[in-house]
């Protein structure tokens, strides 16, 4: 691949990924940011002290707050939040504008208000780029440092996929590759819903049986959404999907999973994100929208939801999950 890979985002997962990136040795990484006083300080200083404390830059990161330098990428990370994707894009308007540019997203959520997927609104928004899609289990404070960990890379191209993964592999991060890209969304994007689920029943203390039942039940529910939405079932097998679900599921390190454990103690949820960001929060309800829509059954997301939204109490989201009609497990 000519041309250096450029990371759109330079919050904790975009610097993390920088760094991969560079160890991966594949060359020149620009590191963009939207705020040049950021930028210029990272540029400086060679750490990110706000999103990713004590993490020093590698030396082929470049920071930059210079939207036209990304046009010179070979391949983009774009890692700002889920409802940031498409005013990320909007605000680079033109310098994506390369033929067959790969834009990977490596955001975990869907947009609320259209419903879209990240890599349909790089379709609408970048016609001749190529969407493409990076997730699993992975915080960016282990990738890092270097802990490693396996994630999954999709392209409709398969080639691509495959080149890509190849460019972003190194020896702390192994990247598999794949097609299903729908697949991987679905993975990256419902098990931060159900990591706040997991959070409430840690934060309520009831459990770890029920924590279990409720990753097992939360896994069945968001296959289920998957298949209805075209996915394939090993997709959610896989990295994206159960891998990321049993991360985000048992660790406080999870913002998702550490948010919902402020709610089960009793806290709201305005408060309960402490400044973090929570992409499970935005995500449940277009998530349960999306469900009903599709006739897809998803009483865990629901509940959620219906938390977060203050129609019903955390006590009153056991109750109705465990008084649910009795049925065949599936
Ligand atoms: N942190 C992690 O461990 C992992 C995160 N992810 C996913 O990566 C995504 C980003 O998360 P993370 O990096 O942790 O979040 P952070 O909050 O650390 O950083 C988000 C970054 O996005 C930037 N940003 C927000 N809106 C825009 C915009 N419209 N245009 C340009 N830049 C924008 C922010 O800039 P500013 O500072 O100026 O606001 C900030 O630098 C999420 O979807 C998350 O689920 C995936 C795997 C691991
Ligand atoms: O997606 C992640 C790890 O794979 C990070 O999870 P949180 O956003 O919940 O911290």
């Amino acid at each position: 691949m000519s041309g250096p890979l450029a990371v759109v985002g330079a919050g904790a997962w975009g610097t993390a990924l920088a760094n991969a990136a560079a160890r991966a040795g594949g060359g020149r990484v620009l590191l963009w940011g939207r705020n040049p006083d950021a930028m210029a300080v990272l540029a400086a200083t060679r750490t990110n002290e706000r999103a990713l404390p004590g993490v020093e830059l590698a030396p082929e990161i470049e920071p930059t707050a210079d939207a036209a330098a990304v046009g010179a990428a070979s391949a983009v990370l774009l890692v700002v939040p889920a409802q940031a994707v498409r005013g990320a894009l909007a605000g680079l308007g033109s310098v994506l504008a390369a033929p067959d540019l790969p834009i990977i997203v490596c955001a975990k959520g869907i947009e609320r208000g259209s419903g879209a997927f990240p890599c349909d609104i790089v379709a609408e928004l970048c016609p001749r780029a190529v969407p493409a899609v990076l997730s699993g289990p992975s915080f960016a404070a282990d990738v890092a440092r270097d802990l490693p960990t396996a994630v999954v890379l999709a392209s409709a191209k398969a080639g691509l996929a495959r080149k890509l993964a190849a460019r972003l592999s190194g020896p702390a991060l192994r990247v598999y590759h794949g097609t299903d890209v729908r697949g991987v969304e679905i993975g990256g994007a419902a098990k931060n819903v159900l990591a706040i689920a997991c959070g409430i029943v840690a934060g309520r203390g009831l459990g770890e049986s029920a924590r279990a039942a409720l990753v097992a039940r939360g896994f069945a529910e968001l296959a289920r959404f998957a298949r209805a939405h075209g996915a394939r079932a090993e997709t959610l097998m896989g990295l994206s999907g159960l891998g990321d679900l049993v991360l985000t599921c048992g660790s406080a390190q999870s913002r998702n999973f550490a948010f919902g454990e402020a709610l089960g103690r009793g806290e709201v949820p305005a408060t309960a994100a402490a400044g973090k960001l929570v992409e499970g929060a935005f995500t449940a309800p277009v998530l349960v929208d999306k469900a009903a829509r599709a006739g897809v059954d998803m009483p865990i997301a629901q509940a959620v939801a219906a938390i977060l939204d203050g129609a019903i109490t955390v006590n009153e989201a056991v109750d109705m999950l465990m008084m649910r009609p009795l049925k065949a497990e599936a």
